[in-house]
C-alpha cells in the first residue's frame, strides 16, 4: 500500500551536511529472508575495544564479502566470509534500487547485525574508516522488528530519528559520516529480533 505521507525516496533526510534516503519497503517476502539469514548464517557476537576495554557484545554480526578482505574496526580487524547466495542476491537487488534514484554503488562488502531483542542495540558511531573513502555510500536493509534509528550531528548535536521497518532500505551518502553519527537505540519494550544487512564498498589497502 502506498502511503500519502511517506517521504519521496529523493528527500534528503537530513537537514544539513550529509545525504541519507528512505526508498520505504522494497522485499514482499521479508519474513522468509529474515528466517533464511538467521539459520543460515554463522552468526557470532562482536567484539568491541573503547578506551582500551573490549566488550563482548549480544549483538551478533557476520561479515561477507569479495574474497581476502580485511577491515578494522572498533579496534579489531575483521575477515570476510565469501558472499552466500542470498547475501549476493539481496546486493544485486539493492545496487538496482539505489541506480533508479541515480545513486550509483559496486558494494564489495556486508556487515550483517543480528539484534536478538530491544535489549541489543548499537552506540553512536559513523562509519568513517579510512578503507570507506571519503564520501561512502552506505546502504541499510531491516529486518524484522521495528527499531528507532538516530542519528546525531557530531557538532551540533542536532537529532534526525525514524523508525525502520522490516524491508526497509535507507542509504547514507555524501558527507553523512564525516558529520553524523549514528545509532540503534535499545528498547525494553521489543520482544522479537531484528536484523541489518549494511552494504558498502571498501578500498583495498
Ligand atoms: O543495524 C543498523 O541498522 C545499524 C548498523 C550500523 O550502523 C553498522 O553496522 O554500522
Ligand atoms: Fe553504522
Amino acid at each position: 500500500m502506498s502511503d500519502l505521507f511517506a517521504p519521496a525516496p529523493t528527500d534528503n533526510l537530513l537537514p544539513y551536511d550529509g545525504k541519507v534516503h528512505d526508498l520505504g519497503c522494497i522485499i514482499d517476502d521479508d519474513c522468509q529472508l529474515y528466517a533464511a539469514l538467521l539459520t543460515e548464517l554463522p552468526w557470532q557476537p562482536d567484539r568491541v575495544t573503547l578506551f582500551g576495554k573490549t566488550h563482548i557484545t549480544t549483538r551478533q554480526v557476520v561479515w561477507m564479502g569479495e574474497k581476502e578482505l580485511s577491515y578494522q574496526y572498533s579496534g579489531h580487524t575483521r575477515h570476510s566470509l565469501p558472499w552466500s547466495d542470498t547475501v549476493f542476491h539481496v546486493k544485486l537487488y539493492i545496487e538496482q534500487q539505489l541506480s533508479s534514484i541515480g545513486i550509483d554503488a559496486n558494494f564489495n562488502s556486508c556487515l550483517l547485525n543480528y539484534y536478538p531483542t530491544g535489549h541489543d542495540g548499537m552506540g553512536y558511531h559513523a562509519d568513517d574508516e579510512k578503507e570507506l573513502g571519503a564520501q561512502p555510500v552506505i546502504a541499510s536493509l531491516s529486518l524484522g522488528a521495528i527499531r528507532k534509528f538516530v542519528f546525531k550531528h557530531k557538532k551540533t548535536q542536532d537529532k534526525v530519528a525514524l523508525y525502520l521497518e522490516s524491508g526497509q532500505l535507507i542509504v547514507m551518502h555524501g558527507e553523512t559520516q564525516r558529520f553524523w553519527k549514528h545509532s540503534i537505540t535499545k528498547t525494553k519494550t521489543v520482544a522479537d529480533g531484528r536484523i541489518s544487512l549494511t552494504f558498502r564498498h571498501l578500498q583495498p589497502t
